[in-house]
């Protein structure tokens, strides 16, 4: 693909800027997109076992074919990786092959090894930098931008971490067609949620291209730099989440206590707690008479539409209860002076940060999800 079709969205963050560039075939030219942001011809990789079998070693020749060499650390595929015990094994390892304040750490994987990898970059000798290449639809879309960086604690999602930026994103959207149904529909939770958030016209683009993102290139390419700008306009204006960034949170309350509910297993997948989150944050909009219940309808209907699951009875085996996920919600980190704050919205588009929540409607709509 030439440089003419491949989009790069800037996120202008001053000292911290950095370029994501979207297009097809980018881990073929790995080597020359990443040299300009290495001070000598090294990299340390961080990947997960999947990934590694899959694009690893193209990744090590592209970076060979420039004169920079590898060396590569493959952790257990999978949320529960996100922990101490393997971001000890990452950092002890990137030691191991000093890795220096100058050099870069590559995060080569989806939303867990990215911010591992990151997360790690960031507290290795005090902060190194670290280039994203994100291998998931979902860490195309988010996690890759942005510097949220971080593991989980039993006691919920992405508690442990910090802000580091990226230096380089490079999303190969070619890379998306190894991923398996199930994962590629999860990251459409975060595709969907951008239109949902902030961006009514971009909802009805994906209510009539959505099924085409899995086979089309063009309308992948399309809604990856779309999500990604967005993102990048609200990390701009926003970058550690004081106000207007907790919007790209919406369905995250829901979502990362049902992630903790159901112990970061394979019962229900990151994006697949946000689309049923998003699904529940305007369930609770509606009810709570802030937006029309067309809204939710429509959530729901597009959801359903793509394959994805919106409901807590969409998820396999045993709920806690309403009182154990409310606790779970507990430690969501927009939680002020103890109080839950949600992402509401007034319609497709128009969501807001509110802490005004009734608990009746939060149980009575949980209560629904559940039939
Ligand atoms: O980048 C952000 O800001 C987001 O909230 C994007 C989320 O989709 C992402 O999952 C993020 O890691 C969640 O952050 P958290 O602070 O709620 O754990």
């Amino acid at each position: 693909m030439t440089d003419s079709q491949m989009t790069t969205v800037h996120v202008p963050l001053a000292e911290r800027a950095y370029d994501v560039l979207i297009g097809q075939g980018l881990i073929e030219r790995a080597g020359a997109l990443i040299a300009p942001v290495l001070a000598r011809p090294r990299v340390a990789i961080l990947t997960d076992e999947t990934v590694a079998g899959l694009h690893l070693s193209r990744l090590q020749e592209a970076l060979r074919t420039e004169g920079i060499d590898s060396a590569a650390l493959a952790l257990p595929a999978g949320e529960s990786t996100k922990a101490w015990p393997f971001l000890t094994q990452a950092v002890e390892w990137l030691l191991e092959q000093k890795v220096e304040r100058r050099d870069v750490v590559v995060a080569l994987g989806g939303g867990v090894i990215g911010d591992l990898a990151g997360f790690a970059a960031a507290v290795l000798r005090r902060g190194v930098r670290f280039v994203q290449i994100p291998t998931t639809l979902l860490a195309q879309v988010d996690s890759s931008v942005g510097g949220k960086t971080g593991i989980n604690s039993a006691r919920g999602k992405n508690l442990i971490g910090a802000f580091h930026q990226p230096s380089l994103v490079l999303a190969d959207i070619d890379v998306l067609d190894t991923l398996t149904p199930r994962d590629f529909r999860a990251g459409y939770g975060e595709v969907a949620k951008y239109g949902l958030l902030g961006d009514a016209g971009f909802f009805e683009w994906l209510e009539r291209n959505g099924p085409a993102l899995a086979s089309d290139p063009g309308v992948r390419q399309r809604a990856v730099a779309h999500s990604v700008a967005m993102k990048a306009g609200i990390v701009e204006r926003d970058e550690t989440e004081q106000g207007e960034r907790a919007l790209l949170n919406l369905g995250h309350t829901f979502g990362h206590a049902l992630e903790a509910a159901t112990g970061y297993s394979d019962r229900l997948l990151h994006g697949e707690g946000v689309a049923i989150g998003c699904a529940l944050a305007f369930d609770l909009s509606a009810r709570m008479g802030l937006c029309s219940q067309e809204a939710p309808s429509r959530v729901l209907a597009h959801l359903r539409q793509m394959g994805m699951p919106a409901r807590l009875s969409d998820i396999p085996g045993d709920l806690p209860g309403d009182d154990a996920l409310i606790a779970l919600m507990g430690q969501d980190k927009k939680v002020v002076d103890g109080q839950l704050r949600f992402v509401l919205a007034r319609g497709i588009g128009e969501a807001f940060v509110s802490d005004d929540v009734e608990t009746a409607a939060l149980r009575r709509v949980l209560a629904e999800a559940r039939d």
